[in-house]
């Protein structure tokens, strides 16, 4: 709803109200109509001031009402009707002016905004307590419909309407002030600056003040800036409609007049509305929110654990996720110590870490002392720390030495934290006095750009234990996400089972630009094999090395059987022609040089395959895009299932964020257990049905019990998929 009264004699003060972020739903649109009626028909009211209670001016349309039968004023008359008052109108914008929150905004004859600096005394810099304005509705798979896409263009010109339209990205008050987005900035009240100044225009002329009223800014090359707009959109996010709707919106409002341009911004929107892609996004928006309200199966949450305070932290060993986690952690205001018993290598990283640093700073528009970081070969400089984040080689004997070690040097309340990306965190926890102080902090590469953190929980791990290392992972600007321990955790065991269906695909017939083509066109960034090539086939290989799997002088048909099950020795038959990827110049691909990144194709690989081919008497067939998508995404999802199932991941949109933060999976996608749901549940049972047939040495082709559960109960939507996990936990 809005609250309306008089103020200062003659200004018609609105408040929208519905916390927490007043999102324009009916009854807040309904309360703006009634509100602004109010203020015109009242003569002793000279100006109106829009403004929201509780310092949020409004975060936009209710997008939970988008899922549902629309009703209440519609938005786009709402705004045409305050702009075309003949009594100045005033926004004043506190917190967050975001979608439609910025397009009610577009639509007053003035705008004031809430700008501070803040300087943070001891580590970092910044200018905060400001305002927040922007457009994100590309990010929820629509584009602002409200007349966004006509009047910010005519306000500020096209390039830079098409930056933030295309983006979605949220500027600061002061930012918004240069491009010409407010009228003013104050660091005072921003209601009463607001109010005083709709005192000061009273009875001034409107005619300037309509943006619809505007031209936008002639420009010498449209053409070719659209064009060039097109091509970024296309290649940001591969497959996602919402950007390209977003492009060809604002041309018509740079070549349409305004009414003309109305109707293009509507037809568009209508083709968005109703489609898969936005339905994800918006599953996506809601998802985040839902990951951070974390829960274990021991009932630790947020309200039942108290996090510790963690001034400063120590990182052991300085490779390159050491180095990316204590640039991540200075990032964040801590004092870290980092530590490296290898003498060149810690040299390396003094040099390393302070450039990466330098980097994020000039990114990020802060500076960051440098002795906030002190460097050590010596482990007994973690003494007093709070928290400890190891990030040595992954191996577990190095790993259990480093916990014995630390668990006698650091006080007996320090947290205890691995970064292994897949070995058993409570066996780990076992070698220290408290294992109760024990977690895993399994950053992904770069550790300081990458968002995601799965905060991975032992038996024995302290609510309080995970609770920190979730608190952390915020402060360091991370989507953290807690996860159990198994093999691989949530990610790296959902990404085993994608990667070995890649391999058999190769063994069957494909080749690697196929299956990639298949993937990129999906909407991955990279391709499987594009993927490992840049991240290193020499790393899995030394996991399969560890766990007994990759043995080549195997013949006959044990050489591609291991445990009973299928395996694929083509990785490790590539590494041991010294093929680890990028960094030798050859891997699935091949490059320029070592170290180089444009993928070719490869004859040598080609003969490779053929030639293993011939060895184990596989006869190639033709493999489609479809079966690629099928066996890759449907057996990533069925492990999906199993973690489910196994209560390792406490939802679905838990296991949706690691992958689209961490794996590259198309956010207009959902995620892999989104996509089950929007594919059909029935459908991907009875795919993986179909292809565990053609495979029966292939067990996890098998759909698991929680998908079969899950379509015994009708297939319901994803949101309810908790109270059928519930209920058979419960029946336990
Ligand atoms: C045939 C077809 C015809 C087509 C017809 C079309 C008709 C419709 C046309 C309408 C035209 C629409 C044009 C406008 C569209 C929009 O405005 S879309 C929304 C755009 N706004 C946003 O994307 C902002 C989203 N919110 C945020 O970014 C942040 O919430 C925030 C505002 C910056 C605040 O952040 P923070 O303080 O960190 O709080 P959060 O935890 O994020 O949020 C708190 C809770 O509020 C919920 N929430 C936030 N925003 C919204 C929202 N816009 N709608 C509904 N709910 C919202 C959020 O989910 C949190 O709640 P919980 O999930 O319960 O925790």
């Amino acid at each position: 709803m809005a609250q309306y009264r008089r103020v200062s004699g003659s200004v018609g003060l609105i408040t929208l109200q519905n916390p927490p972020v007043n999102a324009l739903s009916a009854s807040v649109r309904q309360g703006i109509v009634d509100s602004v009626k109010r203020a015109l028909g009242d003569q002793k009211v000279k100006s109106v001031v829009i403004c929201g209670q509780n310092g949020v001016f409004c975060g936009g349309a209710d997008i939970r009402e988008f899922g549902r039968q629309m009703s209440g004023p519609p938005l786009v008359p709402m705004i045409h009707d305050i702009e075309a008052a003949n009594k100045p109108v005033v926004a004043a914008i506190e917190g967050s002016a975001l979608g439609g929150g910025l397009e009610l905004a577009l639509g007053c004859h003035y705008r004031i905004s809430h700008s501070k600096a803040v300087v943070y005394h001891c580590f970092i810099m910044t200018m905060s307590d400001q305002a927040k304005l922007g457009l994100p509705e590309v990010t929820l798979g629509l584009l602002p419909a409200a007349g966004g896409t006509q009047r910010l263009p005519r306000l500020i010109g096209v390039p830079a309407a098409l930056n933030l339209i295309t983006t979605g990205r949220h500027v600061t008050a002061a930012e918004a002030l240069q491009l010409g987005i407010l009228d003013h900035v104050t660091e005072h009240n921003t209601v009463d600056v607001a109010v005083k100044f709709a005192l000061s225009v009273t009875g001034e002329s409107l005619d300037g003040r309509r943006i619809s009223s505007f031209s936008c800014a002639p420009l010498s090359d449209l053409d070719s800036l659209f064009e060039e707009a097109m091509l970024k959109v296309r290649s940001a996010a591969r497959g996602a409609i919402a950007p390209v709707a977003c492009v060809q919106a604002v041309r018509a409002a740079a070549t349409l007049p305004y009414a003309q341009g109305m109707e293009r911004e509507k037809e568009l929107m209508a083709t968005l509305f109703h489609s898969g892609q936005a339905r994800a996004l918006q599953y996506f928006f809601f998802a985040q929110r839902a990951v951070g309200r974390w829960s274990t199966p021991s009932g630790a949450r947020w309200d039942t654990s108290q996090p510790r305070p963690v001034r400063k932290a120590a990182v052991i060993g300085l490779g390159t996720m050491g180095r990316g986690i204590t640039v991540a952690l200075a990032q964040a205001g801590l004092s870290v110590v980092a530590v490296e018993t290898h003498a060149k290598q810690l040299m390396e990283a003094t040099k390393a870490v302070p450039s990466m640093l330098k980097r994020g700073a000039v990114r990020g528009g802060t500076t960051i002392e440098p002795d906030s970081i002190t460097y050590s070969q010596n482990l007994q400089a973690v003494a007093d720390v709070d928290l400890v984040i190891e990030a040595v080689f992954e191996d577990m004997a190095l790993k259990e030495k480093v916990f014995q070690q630390l668990s006698i040097i650091c006080k007996p309340d320090t947290l205890l934290c691995t970064n292994t990306s897949s070995l058993d965190v409570d066996h780990l926890a076992s070698q220290t006095r408290h294992p109760e102080l024990v977690v895993g902090m399994h950053f992904f590469a770069p550790a300081h750009v990458m968002k995601l953190l799965e905060v991975v929980y032992g038996r024995r791990s302290s609510p309080a234990a995970v609770a920190t290392a979730m608190q952390l992972g915020k402060k360091m600007g991370k989507v953290s996400v807690a996860v159990g321990n198994c093999r691989g955790f949530a990610g790296n065991r959902m990404l085993k089972r994608y990667l070995e269906q890649a391999f058999f695909l190769l063994e069957e017939g494909a080749t690697p630009e196929l299956v990639d083509r298949a993937l990129e066109e999906f909407g991955f960034p990279m391709g499987v094999f594009r993927m490992s090539d840049l991240s290193g086939l020499d790393v899995g290989w030394r996991v399969r090395k560890a766990d007994g799997l990759a043995d080549t002088s195997l013949t006959g048909t044990s050489a591609r059987v291991r445990q009973g099950c299928r395996y694929s020795p083509l990785g490790d038959l590539l590494c041991e022609h010294g093929r680890f990827g990028q960094k030798t110049g050859r891997g699935w691909y091949q490059y320029d040089k070592p170290g180089g990144r444009v993928a070719k194709s490869d004859p040598w690989l080609h003969n490779f395959l053929d030639e293993y081919r011939a060895r184990h008497g596989l006869v190639p067939r033709c493999i489609d895009q479809q079966e690629v998508l099928e066996r890759c995404l449907f057996v990533l999802i069925n492990e999906g299932f199993q973690i489910l199932e196994e209560g390792i991941a406490a939802g679905p949109e838990d296991i949706d964020a690691i992958y689209v933060f961490g794996y590259g999976w198309p956010r207009h996608r959902g995620g892999p257990m989104f996509y089950a749901d929007m594919v059909g549940l029935e459908r991907v049972v009875e795919r993986l049905e179909r292809y565990h047939q053609a495979h029966p040495d292939v067990p996890y082709l098998q759909p698991s019990g929680l998908l079969r559960r899950l379509v015994a109960n009708g297939s319901p939507p994803i949101h309810k998929w908790r109270n059928v996990i519930k209920n058979r936990n419960s029946q336990l």
